[in-house]
């Protein structure tokens, strides 16, 4: 419940009074058409409002046509499509702009906005217009509203949709203004109602002269009919087509419930995104950040820990190498975590002073201009995250960040009816970077960028809890959408990639050690060594010591592990080690089994030492069996050295935990027949060796401190 509550604040601007259906009013005439392809910068037209009073439309602009906005500025009084029929205002606003129009043949194109795209030019448009031999031409529609019990008086059409949609229509002027003539009624009444009465009056029909565009050749309206629509990709351009009536409709509407689907096509109509070009707005209307500290905006920087998380310690570490000037950041760190307490007490304990710690996320009193959420379970690998974003100049903007080798990101691209997850057809395409954009997507979570606005504006907590079924990423989300915030999702670059926080196992001192299996890249980052790849590239191979393991300072780890758990055995205890007559020299030591890390370090042999071994011994192929593997200790007072022995093992590997002539003295192994000590292994270096007959050898005197070696018998 804290966390919920927790999240709700960090998630719930207040709702506001939603404005919904401006309308665009398209005059055209064909003198005005220009031979030009369509191209606006952003088709999905769709307004944003920030204030309660009036609503700001966000319009599209096309030179070639006569383009109108009405009602713009103007509160909306028509409804919402979610509550009771409305969009009387739209009749009104209609009736009075006709009223300006002197020419009577002048053809107007009567369309709602801020859902709908564009898929073609008004030449095509007009085309179609006249072939349907009308004055006037409705957009249909699949499903009879709002008045069902007028269905049979409807004309039946041969093919195609029988009724109305309110949302598009196209017709000569004093054809429409006949149409809106008689209108007398409120702002929230029904202009479908009004229209539908004409139609379905044969005279009016008649006299009017309206018919629909049932087989959606100039109209789409999405609501009931998502299954007949798909994306159509062309040379260069994209549109929608009707697969029912093979058809390619000019104007797609997101109509009712079907905003998501509206987003989704306008991620590619008419030019967004094409095979030939790829993404072509994602470096539109840009806000370059400069060099200049000052300018950059200040930023509140939200750090999530959920629940127990890996390599949190390398998030911090991460955190401190973001590029973006740390005194127009500050930190606000949310941990419900207690096993991670210690972890946000020694980052805050080293590096508070270089960033504003703030106690709130990023409301009114705090300065910020957006807020940038994190969960700590997100690896930014890049440095530049931030600064890309906010360049992009979103109100809402995620950087894509998958699962290795999974397909789960953090953004979905589709939801399904009950509002979880659904895959969009574009899905993998996009996770798998075969379409890289800016993609408007329903939902994200984990990390994403939100203007400040967005989050004082609205939301207030207690609309969470209305929905206690959905989680509260979901339903920060739908407020966000609700708001009439595009979610935007890039994956332009790389960004990072996000952990498994799955059977992650706190018991440990260094619980990292064992996430070999669940977060692999991570852990190879963090325990092996960055050369290890390169050498195994470059095919050098030393004979003797091979780098082949864990970085030097995380040997420690091991080390403390081992220390931890304490019970050191051995020495004068008969020891099974050794088989088949040879003398037991047993070892001080703790196995990687008593510590339940056997099937880790399996993995580890297998992943990094069993390649080194085909270089090493040509011919010979490992899989890293082995029935013993432990961390020997030596010490002048306790065990200090080893006798002389064979192993039984048919290759042996000893890597050095720590380091000579700093953590201890002497120390080394010596091949008695070669009369060859290897003395001085690096720290974090391996000696791999034969383990009988040829091989024979002793552990030397460690003199002083203490000396620690993991040593594996392979292949028994
Ligand atoms: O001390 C060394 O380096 C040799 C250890 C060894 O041979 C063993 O543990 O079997
Ligand atoms: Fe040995």
């Amino acid at each position: 419940m804290r966390l919920a509550k927790e999240l709700a604040t960090r998630v719930t601007p207040a709702p506001t009074a939603l404005c919904v259906g401006p309308l665009l009013l398209v005059r055209m005439t064909l003198l005005q058409i220009r031979k030009r392809n369509v191209r606006c910068p952003n088709y999905a037209l769709r307004w944003r409002h920030l204030d309660d009073s009036k609503c700001l439309f966000v319009y599209c602009f096309c030179l070639f046509f006569l383009l109108q906005v009405l009602g713009r500025g103007e509160k909306w009084n028509g409804g919402s499509y979610l509550s009771a029929p409305g969009g009387g205002q739209k009749v009104r606003l209609l009736k009075s702009a006709l009223d300006d129009v002197k020419e009577e043949d002048k053809i107007i194109l009567f369309i709602d906005s801020y859902d709908v795209v564009f898929s073609s030019g008004p030449k095509e448009l007009l085309k179609k217009f006249q072939q349907a031999r009308h004055k006037v031409v409705f957009s249909s529609e699949t499903l009879i509203w709002p008045d069902r019990h007028l269905e049979d008086k409807h004309p039946h059409v041969r093919e195609g949709k029988r009724f109305l949609g309110a949302g598009g229509y196209i017709g000569y002027a004093s054809n429409l203004r006949e149409m809106v003539s008689d209108w007398s009624g409120k702002d929230d009444d029904s202009d479908q109602l009004y229209y539908t009465k004409l139609y379905i009056d044969p005279e009016k029909r008649k006299s009017i002269n309206i018919t629909l565009d049932s087989k959606c050749r100039m109209f789409q309206n999405l609501h009931g009919a998502l299954d007949e629509v798909v994306l159509k990709f062309e040379d260069g351009r994209v549109r929608a087509r009707n697969v029912m009536y093979d058809t390619l409709p000019v104007i797609v509407h997101g109509n009712g419930p079907t905003k998501l689907q509206i987003n989704y096509l306008g991620n590619y109509i008419p030019k967004v995104w094409t095979f030939e070009t790829g993404c072509t707005v994602c470096n539109e209307d840009l806000r370059p950040l400069s060099g200049l500290k000052s300018e950059y905006p200040p930023v509140v920087m939200g750090i999530f820990i959920q629940q127990p998380t890996p390599f949190v310690t390398v998030f911090f570490e991460r955190l401190l190498q973001l590029r973006y000037p740390k005194s127009r950041l500050s930190l606000f760190i949310y941990n419900q975590e207690p096993h991670h307490d210690q972890h946000v007490r020694s980052f805050l304990e080293d590096h508070d002073a270089e960033y504003q710690a703030v106690n709130d996320m990023c409301r009114a009193d705090v300065d910020c201009e957006y807020f940038f959420s994190v969960d700590v379970e997100v690896v930014l690998k890049n440095e530049d995250t931030l600064k890309i974003l906010i360049e992009h100049n979103k109100m809402f903007i995620a950087p894509m960040m998958n699962k290795p080798g999974r397909l789960w990101t953090n953004f979905w691209g589709a939801l399904s009816a009950d509002g979880y997850y659904a895959r969009s057809e574009d899905y993998v395409d996009i996770v798998q970077g075969r379409r890289v954009g800016i993609w408007n997507v329903p939902y994200v979570s984990l990390v994403y960028l939100v203007r400040a606005d967005v989050l004082r504006s609205e939301l207030k907590a207690a609309d969470l809890f209305q929905s206690p079924t959905l989680d509260p990423d979901m339903a920060f989300c739908s407020k966000v959408r609700d708001q009439g915030v595009f979610m935007y999702v890039t994956n332009m670059y790389n960004f990072g990639r996000v952990l498994n926080t799955e059977n992650y196992q706190t018991k440990h001192l260094h619980n990292d050690l064992w996430q070999i299996f669940e977060n692999p890249v991570d852990w190879e980052e963090r325990y092996i060594h960055e050369n290890y790849s390169k050498i195994m590239k470059d095919d050098v191979v030393i004979i003797v010591q091979i780098m082949s393991s864990l970085r030097p300072f995380q040997l420690r780890h091991l080390i403390e592990e081992m220390e931890n758990y304490g019970q050191w055995s051995g020495g004068g205890n008969v020891d099974t080690r050794i088989q088949g007559g040879y003398e037991n020299v047993p070892t001080i030591d703790i196995h990687m089994n008593q510590i339940n890390f056997q099937k880790e370090w399996h993995k580890f042999l297998l992943e990094y030492v069993a390649p080194v071994t085909e270089k090493m011994f040509p011919g010979y192929y490992t899989r890293a069996q082995f029935d013993l593997a432990f961390v020997v200790r030596y010490k002048p007072d306790e065990q200090p050295l080893l006798r002389p022995h064979h192993d039984a093992s048919t290759f042996t590997i000893n890597v050095a935990l720590n380091q000579v002539g700093v953590d201890f003295q002497g120390g080394g192994s010596r091949f008695l027949r070669y009369n060859c000590s290897v003395q001085a292994t690096k720290q974090g270096w391996a000696l791999m060796h034969p383990g009988r007959l040829t091989h024979y050898h002793e552990g030397l005197r460690t003199t002083a401190g203490t000396r620690y070696i993991a040593v594996s018998f392979v292949d028994p």
